[in-house]
């Protein structure tokens, strides 16, 4: 992982570097980046997977998955959930940027403005917060990752992709109506960190477009007196995301559509709908639920 973040490091501040990272990659100490043992080794008697591409030449390589989908579409739940059952990392830049204006630092107030105007902020912090996201995990010997909101523009994403091989790209899509409702609806619990919506959808199929129900994720009631909304969850906030995200995100989708690695996933519905259906199209096997619906 330290070469990784080197990598991701020089690229940025050089840009003539670029041309030749395949020279760094091809070195064995970056193939190795993810390359230990499994970090969570009681999950794995229970996972059966089979990577969607093959293994590199050492044979051991954890995951490197990226997701795409535009604001309120459900990475992070789907990126958590999959990292939970695999054993890697989710690493989510949107929650390093919350950290960074959490922290009160030098950053923060800069940040703070970009963030509630639904703009994006600059390559060169987000690849300097990831940076140090990655610098941190090495220490504590994770391998592998699940990216959630990183790469978003085109210059981020041939910087990750001159430093790894990212295996497969999860573009999660919704239609718009239900991601405006979806992030309206976020809530978190100031307490334990938890994420729940209180948006109930029922869309009726029109001009082509599926219909699409998705009943609320209520908080237990321990939780219910302490939900927060995120102060870039706001009607004319979200908007601007989404408008971003077509503007500077949706290129991502083709560079690494072009590249045969982006596995398009319509969210069928709420997460009882779409999680095993996920599971399917990513050749993942949940043994510890199928064994406990067996039972
Ligand atoms: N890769 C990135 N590049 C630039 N800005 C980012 C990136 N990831 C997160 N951000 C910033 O953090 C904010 C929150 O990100 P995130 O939690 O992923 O929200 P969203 O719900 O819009 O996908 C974004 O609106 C943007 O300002």
């Amino acid at each position: 992982m330290a070469a990784l973040n080197r990598v991701i490091r020089s690229a940025y501040y050089s840009p003539l570097t670029i041309r030749r990272l395949s020279d760094l990659v091809s070195d064995p100490a970056s193939i190795r980046i993810a390359s230990t043992a499994n970090p969570n080794p009681n999950k794995s008697p229970c996972t059966r997977m089979t990577p969607p591409v093959s293994r590199d030449a050492l044979g051991t390589r954890s995951v490197q998955w990226v997701f795409l989908g535009c604001p309120g579409v459900g990475k992070g739940t789907y990126a958590s959930r999959l990292s939970n059952l695999i054993g890697v990392p989710h690493i989510a830049t949107g929650d390093l940027v919350r950290d960074e204006l959490a922290s009160s630092g030098p950053l923060s107030k800069k940040l703070a403005e970009i963030v509630n105007k639904g703009q994006l902020v600059p390559d060169e912090v987000i690849i300097d917060l990831l940076s140090k996201r990655l610098e941190e995990g090495q220490t504590k010997g994770e391998t592998g990752f699940i990216l959630d909101g990183f790469p978003r523009t085109i210059r981020q994403a041939e910087i990750l992709e001159g430093v790894t091989d990212i295996d497969m790209v999860i573009n999660l899509k919704l239609r718009e109506d239900a991601l405006l409702a979806k992030c309206l609806g976020r809530r978190i619990c100031q307490q334990c960190g938890g994420n729940f919506n209180i948006a109930a959808i029922d869309f009726k199929g029109e001009d082509g477009r599926p219909g699409i129900c998705m009943p609320p994720l209520l908080p237990p009631p321990q939780c219910a007196s302490k939900l927060i909304t995120r102060s870039d969850d706001t009607e004319e906030v979200v908007k601007e995301r989404l408008r971003v995200y077509h503007d500077q995100c949706k290129p991502v989708e083709d560079f690494y559509r072009a590249r045969g690695k982006l596995l398009e996933f319509n969210l069928p519905g709420g997460i009882p709908e779409s999680w095993p259906k996920l599971l399917r199209a990513l050749h993942v096997e949940d043994l510890d639920n199928k064994q406990s619906a067996a039972a």
